[in-house]
């Protein structure tokens, strides 16, 4: 069975110019991801045209709300039958362990469901400016943490604390890594970023890409270098 790695961020503001790449590449290529820029413009709709051409979508919404709404919005995205959706795990364990519950009555059809930790676009003065005194590595290691306890199938992380997190939670427990950049890429908004020949290395399940991929001027060839890429050896 086909397990693509790499999920494209879909962050287009214009549907026609998102369908213009969708339709140059293959669900083989690549699983896609739809965030909140997508999802406020084109709604529940957009996300089941995607599915219906045979994409799996990572709906990626990050819920933080109380236990009740989060767990209902939860189901949501699993009535629109998406692959994967997100929660932030400082949204605390009592709404974690309610949206898994949520998820019960889905069984084998239910979305994967995974916590945020820290955005990958925060370092140390980033968090210190939040008042939180640990380093990136150990705050996410404590969200994930509360993750794994509350049932949850992985979080997203930056790659940076990838090896960490599969030693401590193995190899069962999802790491979805933004902050993807491919050697030489423009960093962007990104602080915590890694190579994606290195990010499979240290144990990344699924790389989200965006911009590297979507603004250039071949999108498509570069899905395609990048997914030959993890497959050579390093
Ligand atoms: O910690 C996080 C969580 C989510 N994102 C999202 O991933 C993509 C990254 O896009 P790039 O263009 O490759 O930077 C984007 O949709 C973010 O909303 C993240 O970057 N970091």
């Amino acid at each position: 069975m086909l397990d693509p790695k790499i999920v494209v961020a879909l962050d287009f503001d214009k549907k026609e110019e998102a369908f213009s790449f969708v339709d140059k590449i293959q669900p083989s290529d690549c699983r896609l991801k739809v965030g909140k820029e997508m999802f406020t413009y084109f709604g529940p709709e957009f996300v089941k045209q995607l599915s219906a051409k045979g994409f799996d979508v990572f709906l990626d919404l990050k819920f933080h709300d109380i236990p009740n709404t989060v767990a209902k919005a939860v189901t949501a995205a699993a009535d629109l039958g998406v692959w994967m959706v997100n929660v932030h795990a400082s949204g605390g364990t009592q709404m974690m362990i309610k949206s898994k519950q949520a998820l019960k009555p889905y069984g084998d059809n239910a979305p994967l469901l995974i916590a945020v930790t820290v955005l990958t676009s925060m370092g140390q003065d980033d968090l210190n400016g939040l008042g939180i005194l640990k380093t990136p590595a150990e705050q996410v290691l404590a969200l994930a943490d509360l993750t794994k306890n509350a049932g949850l199938d992985g979080v997203v992380c930056s790659a940076w604390e990838a090896e960490a997190l599969k030693v401590k939670f193995g190899q069962d427990f999802k790491l979805v890594t933004p902050g993807i950049r491919p050697a030489g890429a423009s960093s962007d908004d990104q602080k915590r970023i890694m190579t994606p020949e290195q990010a499979v290395a240290v144990g990344v399940d699924y790389l989200v890409i965006g911009r590297p991929i979507t603004k250039s001027v071949d999108p498509h060839s570069v899905l395609q270098n990048i997914n030959a890429s993890l497959l050579m050896p390093n």
